[in-house]
C-alpha cells in the first residue's frame, strides 16, 4: 500500500468578509481518503497560524494550504521557506494579492482542484531583517494605510480606499530614510517606499505591474513627499496603474538593499498587508531566489 499524502488546511476564519470554513466531506470529495490524509485547522488569534503550521510539520504534513489572505499566507509560508513542504492557497482574504498574481481561483472547489493537480512553482521570497515577505513590504504611506485599515476593523475595498485617502492627506511627519542599493546611496523622505515580490497588492491594484515572482529580483517604487494635490493625483493614477507617468515616481529592481534612519529608531512598515513597526536603526532587505514551493 502506498503511503497517504498528508495535506493540512489552515483556515483564518476572520480573513476577508469572515465566517470562513471548509467541510471535511467537500475536501474528501476531491482528495480520495485512500491516498490523502486530511486535517483542517482554524486559527483562533493573530499569529496562531504559525503555531498550527509548526504542529503540522511535526505531524508530517507534506502540503499545507493557507486559507486566507496575504497575512495568513505569510504566517504559514514563513515556516516552510527552503523546505520540501509545499504551500497551497485557497484565497479567503480581502485583497488576496499573491493568490491573484498566481491566478488561483477564489471559488473553493476550483481552488481545491488546482491543489489536487499539484503543479508546483518555485517562487522568490523577500527577506526583511529576520522576517519574510511573499507579496510586498513598505514604508511611509504603505504602512500608514495598513495601520488605519486595521483600525477600521472592516476588511473591504471601501475601508482600504478610506484608509488610503486619510493617510494621503495626513502625511506631515518627516522621516528621512537612507537606502544603499545597486552601488548607489539614495536618500528619501518617503510619501511611499514600496518593495514588492509580486505584481499585485490586492483588489487588482498594483504599484509594480511588471514584477515577477521568479526573476530573482524585488521591484521598488519610491515616491518622495510632495504637495497634497500631487499626492492625491498619485493615489488616483495608482488605481489605473499609471502612477509611473509622474516624474517624482522612481521604479527600479534590486537584489538587496540596506535602509537606515539617522534620527529615528522606529521604522513604520508593513509586511504582506500587516502593520509592522520595527525598532531598529537599520533594515536589510534581500531576495531569496525560488525558495518557496507553491501549487498554482
Ligand atoms: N481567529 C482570529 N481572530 C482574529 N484575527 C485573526 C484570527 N486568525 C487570524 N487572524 C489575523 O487576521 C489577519 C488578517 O488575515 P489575512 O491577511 O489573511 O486577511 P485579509 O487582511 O482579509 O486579506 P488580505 O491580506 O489578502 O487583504 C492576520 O493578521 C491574522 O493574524
Amino acid at each position: 500500500m502506498t503511503k497517504a499524502i498528508h495535506i493540512h488546511f489552515i483556515i483564518n476564519p476572520v480573513a476577508g468578509s469572515g465566517n470562513n470554513d471548509l467541510r471535511l466531506e467537500d475536501v474528501y470529495d476531491i482528495f480520495d481518503p485512500e491516498h490523502y490524509e486530511v486535517s483542517i485547522k482554524y486559527s483562533e488569534y493573530p499569529t496562531h497560524s504559525t503555531i498550527l503550521t509548526k504542529d503540522s510539520l511535526k505531524e508530517q504534513a507534506s502540503i499545507i494550504v493557507a486559507c486566507g489572505g496575504d497575512g495568513t499566507i505569510n504566517e504559514i509560508a514563513r515556516c516552510i521557506v527552503n523546505t520540501p513542504v509545499i504551500l497551497g492557497i485557497i484565497p479567503m482574504g480581502s485583497g488576496n494579492g499573491l493568490a491573484s498574481h498566481l491566478n488561483i481561483p477564489k471559488n473553493k472547489k476550483q481552488a481545491l482542484m488546482v491543489i489536487k493537480k499539484q503543479a508546483i512553482k518555485k517562487i522568490d521570497v523577500g527577506r526583511f531583517n529576520d522576517n519574510y515577505f511573499f507579496s510586498n513590504a513598505g514604508f511611509g504611506i504603505a504602512a500608514k494605510v495598513i495601520k488605519h485599515y486595521q483600525a477600521s476593523k472592516k476588511r473591504r475595498f471601501y475601508s482600504y480606499l478610506k484608509a488610503s485617502i486619510k493617510s494621503l492627506l495626513e502625511s506631515k511627519d518627516d522621516h528621512l530614510i537612507q537606502i544603499s542599493t545597486n552601488n548607489e546611496k539614495l536618500s528619501i523622505n518617503p510619501l511611499l517606499l514600496f518593495i514588492s515580490n509580486s505584481n499585485e497588492m490586492g483588489y487588482k491594484v498594483s504599484l509594480t505591474p511588471k514584477a515577477s515572482l521568479q526573476d530573482g529580483l524585488l521591484d521598488i517604487v519610491m515616491v518622495p513627499k510632495t504637495n497634497k494635490l500631487r499626492t492625491l493625483l498619485f493615489g488616483f493614477l495608482m488605481l489605473f496603474k499609471k502612477h509611473h507617468i509622474l516624474k517624482e515616481v522612481k521604479s527600479f529592481q534590486i537584489k538587496n538593499a540596506e535602509l537606515s534612519q539617522s534620527h529615528e529608531k522606529l521604522f513604520h512598515s508593513q509586511i504582506d498587508g500587516e502593520y509592522f513597526p520595527i525598532n531598529k536603526k537599520s533594515i536589510s532587505i534581500s531576495v531569496m531566489e525560488k525558495s518557496l514551493q507553491v501549487i498554482t
